[in-house]
């Protein structure tokens, strides 16, 4: 019996109270931070409320209310896993990813700076800049999705695959509006191109400005589901933007792109 720290009237905290409260706070902040923005914190809010007032008619001793909420909750439990699946998943994904591969992968990225500090800058970075400002001066659409630790592939569909070395020309080839793959997205992976005319989930967040299009949201989307930034090139503006974590960076800076590139690919 674990000795009792403190006692908020009758109820008695102890060690393991204070580290439960502690975990259920950390996932709810991470269920949080994954359905912010969508259409599923609504629906998440709405369980909530079912479950905190079936607690509450319960507490009350209102049998017949809560035990009608009691077989609504029990259904409900089952149908958030098929409403929830892709946030399941993501979040399965996100914890198991965070703690086995990240440590691992920030230490090869370290390294792999310190290498390429050494060598005088990435080829690949350089390239891919060049390419974009290019893509940027001539108002050519492109999408690029970098993806870090998980397998872009569960998500990512149909286009080429491809197995190519990062140049200049490829990717400005590829985004060309005559080219057969300028549609959709690129997807790197270990600095290699992977995929070409690569379809991507499309975000359905409600933050987005009503002006975002298909390939933004095509970009957020990606980033939203599994652990890849993007980079855009706007046909509309010639505008460079970034996406990461579900979010949109509009109208970035070469200083800026070279800064992310430096980062992420
Ligand atoms: N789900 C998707 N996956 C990959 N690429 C997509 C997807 N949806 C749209 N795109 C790309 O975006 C192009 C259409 O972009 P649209 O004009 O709707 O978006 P936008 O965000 O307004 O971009 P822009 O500023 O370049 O016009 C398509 O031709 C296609 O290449």
């Amino acid at each position: 019996m674990p000795t009792v720290l403190f006692s908020i009237g009758f109820l008695e905290i102890d060690i393991w109270d204070l580290f439960d409260i502690f975990i259920v706070g950390v996932l709810l902040y991470q269920l949080y931070r994954l359905l912010r923005g969508s259409i599923a914190l609504n629906i998440f809010v709405g369980m909530m409320l079912l479950f905190l007032s079936y607690q509450a008619f319960k507490a009350l001793g209102m049998d017949l209310l809560s035990s009608i909420l009691f077989q609504f909750i029990n259904i409900g439990f089952v149908s958030l896993i098929i409403i929830f699946q892709p946030e399941v998943r993501r979040f399965l994904l996100l914890l198991g990813t965070n703690t086995l591969k990240q440590r691992d992968s920030a230490w090869s990225r370290l390294l792999g700076r310190e290498v390429a500090d050494a060598e005088g800058g990435v080829p690949e970075q350089e390239d891919v800049r060049r390419a974009f400002l290019r893509m940027a001066g001539s108002r050519t659409g492109a999408l690029l999705v970098c993806a870090q630790d998980a397998d872009p592939e569960t998500i990512i569909s149909g286009g080429t695959p491809l197995n190519a070395d990062i140049s200049y020309g490829l990717v400005v080839s590829i985004f060309h509006k005559e080219s057969p793959l300028h549609d959709g997205a690129v997807v790197i992976q270990n600095r290699r191109i992977t995929r070409a005319s690569a379809i991507l989930p499309v975000s359905e967040s409600m933050d987005l400005p009503k002006s975002v299009g298909l390939r933004h949201r095509a970009a957020v989307g990606v980033t939203e589901k599994i652990d890849a930034v993007c980079f855009i090139v706007s046909e509309e503006n010639g505008k460079i933007s970034f996406a990461k974590e579900g979010n949109l960076e509009r109208g970035i800076t070469e200083e800026r792109l070279v800064e992310l590139l430096g980062e992420y690919l």
